[in-house]
């Protein structure tokens, strides 16, 4: 997908949730148990809910990897019944030398592969740029890398700072930035770092941010709308476990959080998105 058709999808359903498929055999309501395929019935219902108001979806991929082929089957077969002016991630959360990169790549982009045809993947940028390269070498397709992470490990390494001072995220961000451009990468920054938005915004001003960790990690969406936003809105949030488990009748509460989030996006859109 292109830069400006996941922003005018943004404006069109003044919403930039991103809903995550992080779909656990053990966490979804009984009724799906008894299904063929349960994980595939319960995405179903996620999807067909929470579609008018989600800009994209992220499936987890180490939830489909954990129930080995038949998760890889599940897995294709939710991809087929995403819209397709839906921009989807594969939360794979990648990083590896070059040629092994470079299959990772065809694995999620070129679905000749594995049949998959994500526009997106994670990516774990710490083994630096030909780690990241052949990601960027599909057309249309992005790279997310992580920068600021929303969980507490991202302490010990993401702010140690150089001799000038400049932490470890802020040179992810900078150094990459040779590598790809605004319309092929993107930064995973936590909603529960809000306190550094601005900071990352200095070094990234242009780039759209995957910002992970409202709903069950405790992140603040006005305070990620505040200081995120930029001229292209710039923002995908993601919800997962605060909108797929929020009740027993799936396609009811998913619907229900999914449009409480956009309503509350539609409003910051209103307050701070400035065209
Ligand atoms: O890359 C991610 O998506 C990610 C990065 C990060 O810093 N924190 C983070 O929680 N995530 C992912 O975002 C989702 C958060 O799920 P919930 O906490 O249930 O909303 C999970 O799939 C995580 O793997």
């Amino acid at each position: 997908m292109k830069l400006n058709e996941l922003v005018q999808q943004i404006l069109q359903k003044k919403s930039y949730l991103c809903v995550g498929l992080d779909s656990d055999p053990k966490l979804i309501p009984s009724k799906f148990k008894t299904e063929k395929d349960p994980i595939f019935s319960f995405n179903q219902a996620v999807i067909e809910a929470t579609a008018d108001y989600a800009v994209a979806y992220k499936p987890n991929i180490a939830f489909y990897e954990a129930l080995g082929p038949k998760g890889w089957e599940t897995l294709q077969k939710t991809m087929e019944i995403i819209p397709k002016e839906i921009f989807t991630i594969a939360d794979a959360k990648r990083g590896d030398i070059g040629n092994t990169a470079t299959k990772y790549a065809q694995t999620f982009f070129d679905p000749s592969f594995c049949g998959l045809d994500f526009d997106s993947i994670t990516v774990a940028p710490y083994m630096g740029e030909d780690s990241v390269t052949p990601f960027l070498a599909f057309e249309n397709k992005w790279a997310i890398l992580l920068a600021l992470t929303s969980n507490p490990g991202s302490l010990d390494f993401q702010l140690i700072k150089d001799e000038s001072g400049k932490t470890f995220y802020q040179n992810v961000l900078e150094k990459s930035q040779e590598w790809g451009s605004v319309e092929n990468m993107m930064y995973v920054v936590g909603a529960t770092r809000t306190d550094y938005l601005q900071e990352v915004r200095k070094f990234a001003p242009n780039h759209f941010l995957l910002v992970p960790g409202v709903g069950a990690q405790g992140g603040s969406l006005e305070d990620v709308s505040k200081y995120g936003m930029n001229k292209n809105v710039g923002l995908l949030v993601n919800s997962s476990r605060g909108i797929i488990y929020a009740g027993e009748d799936t396609f009811i509460s998913a619907k229900r959080e999914a449009k409480k989030v956009q309503e509350e996006m539609e409003i910051y859109l209103e307050k701070y998105y400035e065209l």
